[in-house]
């Protein structure tokens, strides 16, 4: 994060050169003959220091690597600075330079440990406090509606950092809900979206949790503002907002200004990025959903990692292990895009998560130093629960043309051991297949063995499976709040370490803004033909095609 240019690293030249070399020799069938030990060299666990089943298993053996490659990818992490950068996130240096601000989702799970210095990190615990005391409220049936009833549905009107943590985990912590409290997440301007929520929303028992950091989010307001109309046509009035409008934000002035008051506000601080927020009062939703003991579960799961990551030396730290691998293909094999594939149907979100997570982070051009990249930042994160993925895309990840790096993961027990856990049994028996095809592939001699001599030649070939592909897989005993909240900061700080290699700023989200600016200036438009003006003919010409089709 010093805005180095990643390949003026000497290791970065010694990576390419051992690339260009040795490339075609790493092959993981000979690998993995070479050397029994394999397994037990290239995996590496974490466990929480005061909880033996808070443990996560990484096994990364299943890379193209050798210790001396791996050694390289560990000293251009040292000679990036992660170390130091690292030290700086903790400490609260304004890391985030394009915004002038600290970057510390860390403070917002430290339980006194780090020692932090920025203002706000003290109101941390008066926040959680907050928190804890509503969400017990509202959970008991002690908070009221405006005709007296308990609230039994909450709705969270939120979008991107603001929607996606609190889907994610609410999903995947479905063992840990209170089931007779429904849970609704709205974040698509669409119409359709609050529209169709509202159909399922009683006024009298619904609470509206309203979660922007700016508040100024066109989405959200237009979302809040709609539902605030909706309550507002029953209960009609005013008063009775306080009952069933809550804010998650940073911005007081913006909350009160939309009519809810400042005690129904839960507090957070610009130096929380949209993207790590969901440890914050974002995670609101999340408290009330799964209990605050278990929110609390998991920010201490979070913090375990924390630990891990800030403490631990680079040869075992996992973060750092999971980014330079993945630096090693993204900028040397030109791998495109890293797939997340949860073999877990509660972590069905967790690709989508990490999409903003990573993309919104890495999908960087100039370093923090203005100069352009001269190789691949951020890659693309995409995925799928298994075994869905495996009847759709998975063909393309074993025999296509591309390399698709790939983490597996998947808890060893599932909370629903229907059948005698032969659900979960045959779940991860594909959960060790995949991995096992895609290293080893299929040989054109067994192949043919298979077939036959009267095999026709281009049956053959089509049935031959390459291997040769690289992935990580991640085994835990369960998915508990403590787990999931390692799992996050897993791969928040694998994250952070790229960044750092690739010498960005992965804490703003400058590109996102020309598009919000664009469409500003097209929404006063749309009314006449004749104000459509200032664009290229493609975008003239639709806009026209639709005022000619719209009906209201
Ligand atoms: O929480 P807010 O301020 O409404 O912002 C929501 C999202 O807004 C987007 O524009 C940003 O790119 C995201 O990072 C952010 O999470």
């Amino acid at each position: 994060m010093s805005g180095k240019l990643a390949s003026s690293y000497s290791a970065w030249q010694k990576l390419q050169q051992i690339y260009d070399t040795e490339h075609s020799k790493l092959v993981l069938k000979d690998l993995f003959a070479q050397d029994p030990q394999r397994f037990s060299k290239f995996s590496k666990s974490y466990t929480a220091p005061s909880n033996p089943d808070t443990t996560i298993l990484v096994d990364y053996s299943k890379n193209l690597v050798t210790e001396p490659i791996l050694d390289t990818l560990l000293s251009l992490a040292r000679e990036a600075g992660v170390e130091h950068w690292r030290d700086e996130m903790f400490s609260g240096k304004h890391i985030n330079n394009s915004e002038d601000r600290a970057v510390l989702h860390v403070a917002l799970r430290n339980f006194d440990d780090f020692k932090i210095q920025e203002e706000g990190v003290n109101e941390v615990d008066g926040v959680l406090a907050h928190i804890k005391e509503f969400t017990e409220a509202v959970r008991s049936g002690a908070w009221k509606g405006y005709t007296g009833k308990a609230i039994d549905t909450i709705v969270n009107i939120g979008i991107g950092g603001s929607d996606l943590g609190p889907v994610m985990v609410t999903e995947a912590l479905k063992p840990y809900a209170k089931r007779d409290l429904k849970a609704h997440f709205v974040s698509n301007i669409d119409g359709t979206h609050i529209a169709e929520t509202l159909r399922e929303c009683n006024p009298e028992t619904t609470l509206f949790i309203i979660a922007s950091k700016t508040f100024t989010t066109q989405e959200t307001i237009t979302n809040a503002e709609s539902a605030k109309a909706w309550f507002l046509k029953t209960a009609k009035d005013q008063a009775h907002v306080a009952k069933h409008f809550v804010a998650l934000s940073t911005n007081t002035k913006a909350v009160t200004a939309f009519g809810i008051s400042e005690s129904n506000m839960f507090q957070f601080w610009d130096w929380v990025g949209g993207r790590y927020s969901l440890w914050s009062a974002i995670g609101l939703s999340i408290a009330l959903v799964i209990g605050y003991e278990n929110f609390e579960a998991l920010l201490k799961g979070a913090h375990g990692m924390d630990k891990h990551f800030k403490e631990t030396p680079l040869e075992n730290n996992l973060p750092v292990l999971l980014a330079v691998l993945g630096v090693w293909y993204n900028d040397f094999y030109g791998a495109q895009t890293h797939a997340l594939l949860p073999y877990d149907q509660y972590l069905h979100k967790f690709a989508d998560y990490f999409q903003q997570g990573d993309m919104e982070s890495n999908g960087k051009s100039v370093t923090k130093l203005g100069e352009k990249v001269s190789y691949q930042t951020g890659p693309i994160i995409w995925g799928a629960s298994g075994t869905n993925g495996q009847h759709s895309f998975y063909q393309l990840v074993h025999q296509g043309t591309k390399i698709i790096p790939a983490d597996f993961i998947a808890p060893a027990t599932t909370h629903n051991p229907i059948e005698h856990s032969k659900h979960h049994r045959i779940l991860l028996s594909n959960y060790f297949a995949q991995p096992e095809a895609l290293a080893f592939g299929k040989t054109e001699e067994a192949v043919r063995k298979e077939l036959g001599p009267n095999a026709q030649e281009e049956v053959v070939k089509s049935k031959v499976f390459d291997g040769n592909r690289p992935t990580n897989s991640i085994m835990f005993p369960l998915l508990t709040p403590e787990v999931l909240g390692a799992l996050i900061a897993l791969y928040e700080h694998k994250i952070f370490t790229q960044g750092v290699i690739w010498g960005i700023n992965s804490f703003d989200q400058m590109g996102v803004e020309l598009g919000k600016v664009l469409a500003k200036n097209i929404l006063a438009q749309l009314e006449k033909p004749d104000d459509v003006v200032g664009h290229d003919s493609s975008t003239t010409g639709l806009i026209h095609q639709y005022q000619k089709w719209r009906k209201e």
